[in-house]
């Protein structure tokens, strides 16, 4: 199995390469980026980040080849490929503000892999989400079954990591489900959410769970705040789960960014919901029950998004 990582010359994607080599499932995981010019000095930050983490194979234990590279020909006959090029945001940005530079990243790298991987499965992970994973499917021309996005793992481990701290258990017992589009519109679900499969609103007060859930929706921005940039060990691990999920004919559920239709009432738009997933990527879409709060709170998650996807159509017509 072959997996390729695009901007594993930065954080997030060396993060998800790396978690997939110490998983050890793959023959190789290759590790794409674009050379930087410093002064008179070329850096390749896919190569070296690769051969620092391939040095830790005898450490770590693994035997997946990490191969950096700034070539697509290395990538050809990949399984699964993960997007997470461009542009990260800073303090006082939105995600929806890295929409332009993004898109045009996305579309580019989208289009490199397919040449050489016309049967993978594409992971997006660059922001805003939504719509990156959107122009990824756009461009590949796949089956939207084989173009997802990864957020909502990410964003329900927020949430369990919160709640862990918060009842003071292990955040392995904690079992949540989280809808919606990857910004501050994004819809934690308490009613599914289960301590050992206890509801968790049996567990904690309603003022702490809303200040949590409050949290959640904010968890980007709470990291970007403390760091000058934006996170990537846990959207790293998510990413690389879905990935697992995927190689592995897992069969798991998860919330992931695809692509509606008619599902929750929802036309051609990427957006967060759970999904089985395995061998040949999204298994199905799961409709759950929303009460009228949550449906009310899903339609507004999907007007934000909609409301960059025309933002981007816009710039598309420009
Ligand atoms: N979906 C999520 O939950 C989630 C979580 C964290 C980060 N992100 C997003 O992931 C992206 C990457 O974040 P990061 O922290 O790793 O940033 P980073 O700057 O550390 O890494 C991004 C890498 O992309 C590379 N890149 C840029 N243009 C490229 C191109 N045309 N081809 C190949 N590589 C290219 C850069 O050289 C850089 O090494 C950002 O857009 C960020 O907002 C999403
Ligand atoms: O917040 C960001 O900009 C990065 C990512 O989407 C995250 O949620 O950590």
């Amino acid at each position: 199995m072959k997996v390729t990582v695009v901007g594993a010359g930065g954080n997030v994607g060396s993060t998800v390469a790396l978690a997939i080599a110490e998983r050890d499932y793959a023959k190789e995981v290759v590790m794409v980026d674009i050379e930087k010019e410093e002064g008179d000095k070329t850096f390749y930050p896919s190569k070296g980040r690769a051969l620092d983490q391939w040095e830790t194979a005898p450490i770590l234990g693994f035997d997946t080849r990490l191969v950096g590279t700034v070539n697509y020909e290395d990538t050809k006959g990949s399984d699964v490929c993960v997007i997470t090029a461009g542009v990260p945001r800073k303090p006082g940005m939105s995600r929806d503000d890295l929409l332009e530079i993004n898109s045009n990243i996305v579309r580019t790298v989208t289009e490199e892999l397919v040449k050489y991987s016309p049967d993978t499965i594409i992971v997006v992970v660059s922001n805003p989400l939504d719509v990156m994973t959107y122009v990824a499917h756009a461009t590949s021309g796949f089956d939207s079954s084989r173009v997802m996005g990864m957020a909502g793992i990410l964003d329900t481990a927020r949430f369990r990591a919160f709640l862990a701290e918060e009842l003071n258990v292990s955040p392995k017992d904690i079992q949540s489900l989280l809808m919606g589009g990857h910004g501050d519109t994004m819809v934690p679900l308490p009613r599914y959410t289960t301590v050992s499969g206890i509801p968790v609103t049996q567990l904690i007060d309603s003022d702490k769970l809303d200040a949590i859930v409050d949290r959640t929706k904010k968890g980007g921005g709470e990291l970007v705040g403390l760091m000058g940039t934006s996170a990537w060990y846990a959207p790293g691990a998510a990413a690389a789960q879905m990935v697992e999920a995927i190689i592995l004919d897992q069969n798991r559920i998860f919330p992931c960014a695809v692509q509606l239709n008619g599902e929750y009432g929802i036309n051609d738009l990427f957006l967060g919901v759970p999904v089985k997933l395995g061998k040949g990527g999204i298994k199905e879409i799961i409709e759950v029950d929303l009460d009228d709060s949550e449906t009310e709170l899903l339609r507004a998650s999907e007007k934000a998004v909609r409301s960059t996807l025309e933002d981007f159509k816009k710039l598309m017509d420009k």
